[in-house]
């Protein structure tokens, strides 16, 4: 459904996408994740047919965005990070505006909005003013704006960015129904678990460039390497944080008040050393534990190393 190749963009001296070769099936839900300025918006708006490259290039469904972006924007609903939303116009007007600009003609246009708003659970928002909704909702309506057309394909940039949990949540189940109808998704975040259950397929950005691209559990397998451990103390971590600073094997060390999580090599014997010093040198320890690899510190392990990896 979207395949790049060698896809560059360059603005001015900055290089926000380079040489990026990109294959997203039909029907997968694509996480597009990566750190802020990572080139993902230009990524995508390339793919909308919004920004043109300035090397390489891309298709939609067999189209090349640069020769045929008519025939591209008829199969895609893209959502950027931020849009308008013209307040002084109800969640119907709003939908029946769009619709109008895809040529939806009068007689289908309610049966089109209804449709929409039952989908993005906004049905009894239909006379509510756009300007009254909360943000979760209006993220909603945004993507019903862009399904007006029925497209293939949605191209999502950060719809979750900004909204508290319970909204996020809400979000997500439409996508799942979208998902199931069929369509594919490819959807950019800079938060990694916020896409990994959702998606099939991730591609990680980092400075214009894609660091890995797989399925989210080869890429976890891939880049996990060594074990994370959980210390819990009864007193400030000072010590401890000196003590295992002097460990051979410890890869990251992070204090949160009273909690140590600790990156380390080595296997459960290494960790009962560990242990033991700790108790040794009279360290309160309530609680050790190893923890399943945060997919967060995958993630920026992976953004971390991101010019010496490679595609
Ligand atoms: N119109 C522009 N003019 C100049 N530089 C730009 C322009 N658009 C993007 N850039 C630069 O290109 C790089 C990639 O930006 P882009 O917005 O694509 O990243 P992103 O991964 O989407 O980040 P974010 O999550 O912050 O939106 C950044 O260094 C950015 O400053």
């Amino acid at each position: 459904m979207i395949r790049t190749e060698n896809l560059s963009k360059r603005f001015g001296n900055v290089e926000a996408v380079k040489s990026l070769n990109l294959e997203v099936a039909e029907g997968t839900a694509y996480g597009f994740i990566g750190p802020n300025g990572a080139g993902k918006s230009t990524t995508m708006a390339i793919l909308a047919t919004l920004l043109a490259p300035s090397e390489g290039r891309a298709w939609i469904d067999g189209w090349d965005v640069t020769d045929h972006p008519d025939e591209v924007r008829r199969i895609i609903g893209y959502m950027p990070d931020f849009f308008g939303v013209y307040d002084r116009l109800t969640a119907e007007e709003y939908l029946a505006f769009f619709a109008a600009g895809y040529g939806i003609e009068p007689p289908r246009r309610g049966e089109v909005i209804s449709r929409l708003l039952e989908l993005v659970r906004l049905s009894d928002k239909r006379d509510a003013y756009v300007d009254h909704l909360s943000r979760g909702m209006k993220q909603r309506l945004g993507l019903a704006r862009c399904l007006v057309h029925d497209p293939k394909l949605l191209i999502l940039d950060e719809p979750a960015s900004g909204l508290d949990p319970r909204a996020r949540i809400e979000f997500r189940s439409v996508l799942r129904e979208l998902k199931s109808m069929g369509k594919t998704i490819f959807i950019s975040s800079h938060i990694l678990p916020e896409l990994a259950d959702f998606c099939d397929a991730i591609g990680v950005m980092d400075r214009g460039r894609l660091v890995a691209a797989g399925n989210v559990q080869e890429i976890m397998d891939r880049y996990r390497g060594g074990r994370t451990v959980e210390i819990h103390l009864l007193e400030d971590a000072d010590r401890a944080v000196k003590l295992l600073e002097k460990e051979e094997g410890i890869t990251s060390l992070r204090v949160e008040e009273r909690k140590l999580t600790v990156g380390m090599e080595g296997d459960e014997h290494r960790q009962a050393e560990i242990l033991s010093r700790l108790i040794a040198e009279g360290i309160s320890v309530y609680r050790f534990e190893e923890v399943a690899t945060d997919i967060e510190d995958v993630f920026l392990k992976i953004a971390g190393n991101g010019e010496e990896k490679g595609p």
